[in-house]
């Protein structure tokens, strides 16, 4: 297993948010983390990051336990993170966020890695804009570039078509799909669109009250799964 959580449980302050929380991602899969909001799913990244008050149980990355390390370390152990809402930093340029990550690689040499520029002609052409003038799509491709310039095995990514517009959501689900079917890049992503889930997934986990209830292939997540964990 490329990512592993054994039996976590994960607190904000004294409350525990996931609960006795386990799985395992393969190298090169794309799992996606389904659920209701307020179930657990940005705490499930948050975990893997260190980004929690406290976390009891095991977290392994290709299986060294990284549970008591902090979360620059988690970064350059290989885990890319786009957080919920991007993280970007508006009054930064473009080129100033993407080498934000550049900074948790052990081999960072100050330059923007070519995979970034190459992936995203908007961001290459505008490197020097500031990031607040960006669009909500542009804000997510730059996100997604900041995260890639860690060089990650597995990429983290928090809800990456929320708030995007329809016709943008399709064009971020093939970027991502580029990233993990011929890059090779491991994912991990909550996503609150069905459609897209089911497109890039190879796999589905589905969370309730903090805890895992039903997981299994993409092809197995049927209305019944959908009806009891999802819709209201
Ligand atoms: N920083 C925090 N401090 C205390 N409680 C928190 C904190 N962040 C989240 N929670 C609580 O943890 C629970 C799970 O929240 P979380 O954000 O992980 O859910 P989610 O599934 O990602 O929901 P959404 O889809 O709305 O983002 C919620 O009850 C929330 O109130």
């Amino acid at each position: 297993m490329l990512l592993a959580m054994d039996n976590v449980t994960s607190y904000y302050g004294k409350t525990p948010i996931l609960k006795q929380f386990s799985f395992g991602l393969e190298e090169g899969k794309c799992l996606c983390v389904l659920g209701r909001n307020g179930v657990g799913k940005t705490t499930l990244m948050r975990t893997i990051m260190g980004l929690t008050d406290r976390s009891t149980g095991a977290i392994a990355i290709n299986g060294a336990d990284i549970s008591a390390a902090q979360t620059y370390d988690r970064a350059k152990l290989g885990i890319g993170y786009v957080p919920q809402g991007r993280g970007i930093l508006s009054e930064f340029t473009v080129r100033e966020n993407i080498l934000l990550g550049t900074f948790a690689r052990p081999d960072s040499d100050g330059q923007i890695p070519e995979i970034c520029l190459r992936l995203f002609p908007y961001l290459k052409a505008n490197l020097d804009r500031r990031a607040g003038l960006l669009s909500g799509g542009q804000k997510q491709q730059l996100a997604i570039a900041r995260a890639l310039a860690v060089d990650p095995k597995v990429l983290l990514l928090d809800e990456p078509t929320e708030g995007i517009q329809p016709n943008i959501v399709h064009e971020i689900g093939e970027t991502l799909m580029m990233l993990n079917k011929e890059l090779g890049i491991t994912l991990l992503l909550t996503e609150q669109h069905i459609k897209v889930a089911r497109r890039l997934g190879d796999d589905f986990l589905m969370i309730d009250n903090g805890r895992v209830v039903a997981t299994g292939a993409i092809g197995d997540l049927d209305d019944a799964l959908i009806h009891k964990h999802l819709t209201i």
